[in-house]
């Protein structure tokens, strides 16, 4: 399966395997929620064409009147004769004879009176449906497009972070967005109407044959190389749509990546360089958009001249048999109207090729996304964690010779094998790079280990559902990340806490105080990505989360590098009352923080090379130690 990050060629060898069929039947399950309205789109396409089909003849018929080449019974009479060559209900046949008789005895100006008032009936019914049914399929498309996007989303945010740590935000915001859209326009520029058009041409060519088949014939095979066209460049349109596309999404990536870096953007000045970088992914995207309108104009201007070639056919074979009688004027004066109206919903259907086009790459692209596999999923058969009992302390933390890499075979960590006991304090160690933060995600189940077993409590975390896990496993990183909302909905994080629960969980961790102190204390609006608080006061609502949780393990990621020593001194004394009776895993920079823990663990390039107190581990001389001393010596300089 193709990933979302692959290039435009393997993509394109994917879109030829893949038909426009398949991808069209990936929208057929959301429009069946809209039976309903879809089908009362499709039965009115019935008595849209044929009256779209009758406007002709009655023209034709009045032209025939005025010039008395026929009476109006005639028409009636050769519809009569036609209807019964379709075998139509014995009811529709005597109605049909009834009306004959009545013609038969009508003056021009009635006849002339009659034609306009049944061009008019047919003037009402198709404005007055088109309308109905415009309404319904622009509405159809705007819930199709929205159940599309919801599951997108859904679907996104359940995928593992090895997706998001090779996928541009910007492609994925472009896929969710304008992707969804360019497939909402397919039903909002009409372009659903394809099938009321096709039917047209139907009803239309059906017509034609009935009243002079020669002519219509010609009209006919006129259409044989406009299909061909079509084909031709339709091909060509999606290819350049596609491409119009990834350039979309490159253009949408670099400008997401120069917002979330406006801060190193212009510290560095590199704006005037960015811009630079900017105007070149701009203008790729420009001219992908300039190949698409060349093919679009190419169909509509190729179908401007098949329509005057069809004019002229007619009016040249029409016109040589009208002046040797084989034709009346009127039926020419019909042909001319349907080589107009054929071609017509031709017409339209190039104007919503375009949507069309855009729209099943829309569909391929989404496509794409819906089809990355959901790696990380819950296990059939869950297991839960053993819940609290008074002989048996919980919160045990296992790697069992766990092996992991985020590339393939690029190891870092390996065979790794430590047990961190019930209520036990652990800090782990290493230099930059070691895998310390990978093993946290591990813990979590971010990623998927690829050798060995991490038990929680004897429970492989596989075997767990991830919210079970996660409700157990409590981690503040160094970057608390704050949505947009209050600071009570940050703190309980769309979970059902009573005000209460919050203010308890922000005395505990002794960050009332900054709360309160706050504008509107717990109803403060915070910014997306809580522009408006400090690092470290992020931080300090990042605690406040955890314990609310009352989490059996926890796990602080360099939770508190980023407060001030005097903040660090307050949450230090709340943190340890948080920790009581907890397993405690903590990520350190600063060894001086980490002295009282029960053990160290000692990483180095993925693998466990120390174990022991400080005191242990001073002694060992190793790693640690001159860690140790090394931070020492930068503390004293
Ligand atoms: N998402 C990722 N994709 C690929 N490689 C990664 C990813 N995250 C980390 N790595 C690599 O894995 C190794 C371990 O990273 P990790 O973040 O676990 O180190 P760390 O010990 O926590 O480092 P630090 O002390 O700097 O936070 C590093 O070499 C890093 O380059």
């Amino acid at each position: 399966m193709t990933s979302s990050s692959a290039s435009p060629a393997s993509s394109g060898s994917k879109r030829r395997s893949q038909g426009d069929w398949r991808l069209i039947l990936r929208v057929v399950p959301y429009a069946r929620r809209y039976r309903r309205e879809l089908l009362t789109v499709f039965s009115l396409l019935i008595p849209l064409s044929v009256a779209g089909a009758l406007q002709p003849i009655l023209v034709g018929q009045a032209i025939s009147a005025i010039r008395s080449e026929s009476q109006l019974y005639d028409a009636v009479a050769w519809l009569f004769n036609g209807l019964e060559n379709l075998s139509l209900p014995s009811l529709i046949n005597s109605w049909v004879e009834g009306f004959a008789a009545l013609l038969q005895g009508l003056t021009l100006p009635e006849t002339i009176n009659l034609l306009t008032v049944l061009l008019l009936i047919t003037v009402v019914i198709r404005f007055g449906l088109q309308s109905v049914q415009g309404y319904l399929v622009q509405k159809v498309g705007q819930e199709i497009t929205a159940d599309i996007r919801n599951d997108l989303f859904a679907h996104v945010l359940s995928l593992a972070v090895r997706f998001f740590d090779r996928t541009p935000v910007g492609q994925l915001i472009t896929r969710l967005t304008n992707d969804v859209e360019a497939l909402g326009d397919v039903f909002s520029t009409g372009a659903v109407g394809i099938v009321s058009d096709l039917f047209s041409i139907l009803v239309i060519v059906l017509f034609m044959f009935l009243q002079q088949w020669q002519l219509a014939l010609m009209l006919v095979l006129l259409l044989i190389p406009v299909t061909g066209l079509i084909i031709f460049f339709q091909h060509r349109y999606r290819s350049a749509n596609y491409k119009a596309r990834e350039e979309l999404s490159a253009l949408n990536s670099n400008l997401q990546e120069n917002i979330m870096g406006i801060s190193i953007v212009q510290l560095f000045r590199r704006e005037s360089y960015n811009a630079e970088l900017f105007r070149q992914i701009n203008q790729r995207y420009v001219t992908a958009i300039d190949h698409t309108i060349f093919y679009d104009s190419a169909v509509s201007a190729t179908l401007e001249w098949i329509a005057f070639i069809a004019v002229t056919g007619v009016l040249w074979i029409g016109g040589v048999q009208v002046v040797g009688e084989a034709l009346t004027l009127g039926t020419l004066s019909t042909f001319i109207l349907y080589s107009q109206r054929l071609f017509f919903p031709l017409q339209q259907l190039a104007e919503k090729f375009t949507a069309i086009q855009a729209g099943l790459t829309a569909v391929e692209r989404i496509n794409d996304l819906m089809n990355q596999p959901v790696e990380i999923r819950d296990p059939e058969h869950p297991q839960i964690l053993p819940v609290h009992s008074n002989h048996q302390p919980l919160g045990e933390v296992k790697f069992a010779d766990v092996s992991f890499a985020y590339k393939e075979e690029d190891w870092v960590l390996k065979d790794l094998d430590f047990c961190i006991h019930p209520g036990e304090k652990v800090a782990i160690v290493g230099p930059t790079g070691a895998g310390k933060s990978s093993i946290i995600r591990l813990l979590c189940r971010l990623y998927e280990i690829s050798k060995g077993q991490i038990l929680v409590d004897g429970v492989d975390v596989r075997d767990l559902p991830q919210a079970e896990l996660r409700r157990h496993v409590g981690v503040i990183l160094q970057d608390g990340f704050i949505f947009a909302g209050d600071v009570k909905s940050n703190i309980s994080l769309g979970e059902e806490y009573s005000l209460e629960a919050v203010k308890a969980a922000a005395e505990q961790m002794n960050v009332a105080q900054f709360i309160e102190a706050l504008p509107d204390g717990y109803d403060t609006i915070l910014r997306e990505r809580g522009t408006n608080l400090s690092g470290g006061q992020k931080q300090l609502l990042a605690f406040a989360r955890a314990a609310i949780r009352n989490p059996r393990i926890l796990v602080l990621d360099e939770a508190t590098a980023s407060l001030d020593v005097g903040t660090e001194a307050v949450i230090q004394e709340a943190l340890e009352r948080l920790l009581e009776g907890r397993t405690a895993i903590i990520i350190a920079h600063r060894l001086s923080t980490i002295r009282n823990v029960d053990r160290i663990l000692v990483l180095n390039r993925g693998h466990l090379a120390e174990s022991g107190s400080h005191d242990q581990l001073m002694e060992q001389d190793g790693l640690y130690a001159s860690l140790y001393r090394l931070q020492l010596l930068g503390q004293q300089v």
